[in-house]
């Protein structure tokens, strides 16, 4: 079944071939989908006949947010931490234990409801892809009940039982469970390994040695970095051929030079740093250096409890050096970029029919109006999504 998306007032393809800029934009544009994937993409009076069609009215449709980078599967709230910081005290990693706590306790149910919830917040706010990490169990058990959540939800599932060390184990003994037992246990419902390479997590060797595991057993390789300080890890780490380095707001400029040249992807998380009142990393270094820059939320309980791309993209502009073009582009194509994906945060035929559209003449809209609910119809796959009101609840 076909259907023709018309009279879409602006495109946005991230398609280059396309249009006469990175986004590829076409103006009095339309959009063929037929089942999951795009066939068709011109402009409107070029459009070959469809079985159906919907008519946008003039709207701005964008491909889909790609959201590379978060952590939806737990239980419990730290806004108490979080209202702590805004009355002066400095975020340290410490309170990621008092989720693990809490999502040791909560069953399969809450725990799938908690990230449904968060899927749906994700949805209404134009996100069509997610990568959602484990690393609030930190035991073979909840790791593995943490992932087949994951699982059920995405494919684009990270393990990241190196979130930090786990409850009563000494580092080296933790770093071995997660090599051995905890990594074989989650493989099969991973496509990704993460390491939270950080004082207070993970050093560089440890970083290293679990980096190397998952590589061994097939996984792809993520990495959280220079968040709170410099990490000596980053150019061994793209060496070892990790996809992303995530945080990135204390690299120095020889670990800029190694993420250029190995094609490293820098996923800057802003909601983070809004949330900690860390330093917001400078992009615009980034961009200048050449390397490809992804946005996500992160959204997590202790550091960025959002589930807004367009909220980071208002910061990303605001406070990080990029242009609205560079944000609208790093949170779609970036995001796949970060995923190695080419199927998503495109619109472009083969691609998968994931399109938003923004009740706005332009997407610039999305940080011009920053907090205003734009997004009003969202295709994924194909199917037009159902926004119903969010259903997080997190009283557990
Ligand atoms: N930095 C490590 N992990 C999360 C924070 C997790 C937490 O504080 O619960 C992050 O990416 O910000
Ligand atoms: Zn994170």
């Amino acid at each position: 079944m076909s259907v023709v998306i018309n009279n879409i007032g602006l495109l946005v393809t991230n398609d280059p071939s396309v249009g006469s800029d990175d986004l590829g934009q076409i103006r009095d544009a339309a959009v063929v989908i037929d089942a999951d994937r795009i066939v068709w993409v011109g402009r409107g009076v070029e459009a070959p006949a469809a079985d159906y069609q919907a008519d946008m009215t003039g709207a701005c449709v964008i491909p889909g947010f790609v959201d590379s980078h978060s952590h939806p599967v737990f239980a419990g709230d730290r806004s108490d931490e979080f209202d702590a910081r805004m009355n002066g005290q400095k975020y340290e990693a410490g309170g990621i234990l008092r989720t693990v706590r809490r999502t040791r306790e909560a069953s399969v149910g809450v725990l799938d409801a908690v990230m449904t919830g968060i899927l749906d917040e994700m949805a209404r706010s134009g996100t069509t892809t997610v990568e959602a990490k484990t690393g609030y169990g930190l035991d073979v058990e909840t790791e593995v009940k943490l992932a087949r959540i994951a699982s059920s939800h995405t494919d684009e599932v990270t393990f990241l039982g190196a979130h930090v060390v786990g409850p009563g184990f000494e580092p080296d003994e933790y770093v071995r469970l997660v090599c051995g037992e905890m990594l074989q246990a989650v493989r099969p419902y991973a496509r990704w390994i993460d390491v939270f390479c950080e004082t207070g997590a993970f050093d560089r060797d440890q970083t290293l040695e679990i980096l190397r595991a998952g590589k061994d057993a097939g996984l792809g390789l993520r990495l959280h970095a220079a968040q709170l300080g410099p990490s000596e890890v980053i150019a061994q780490a793209c060496e070892l051929g990790v996809a992303s380095i995530d945080h990135c707001t204390f690299l120095s400029e020889k670990d800029i030079d190694v993420m250029q040249a190995t094609g490293t992807v820098a996923t800057l998380l802003p909601a983070a740093e809004f949330s900690t009142k860390q330093p917001y990393p400078d992009a615009r270094r980034l961009l200048d250096a050449g390397v490809t820059v992804a946005l996500a939320t992160d959204c997590n309980p202790g550091t960025a409890f959002t589930s807004s791309m367009p909220f980071c993209l208002a910061i990303a502009v605001r406070e990080m050096g990029m242009t609205p073009e560079q944000a609208l582009w790093s949170a779609t194509a970036g995001g796949a970029a970060a995923l190695r994906r080419d199927d998503v945060g495109v619109i472009r035929p083969g691609a998968r029919a994931d399109l938003v559209s923004v009740a706005a003449p332009s997407w610039l809209h999305l940080m011009y109006r920053p907090g205003v609910p734009l997004i009003d119809t969202v295709w994924r796959g194909g199917r037009m999504l159902s926004l119903t009101q969010p259903r997080l609840r997190l009283d557990g």
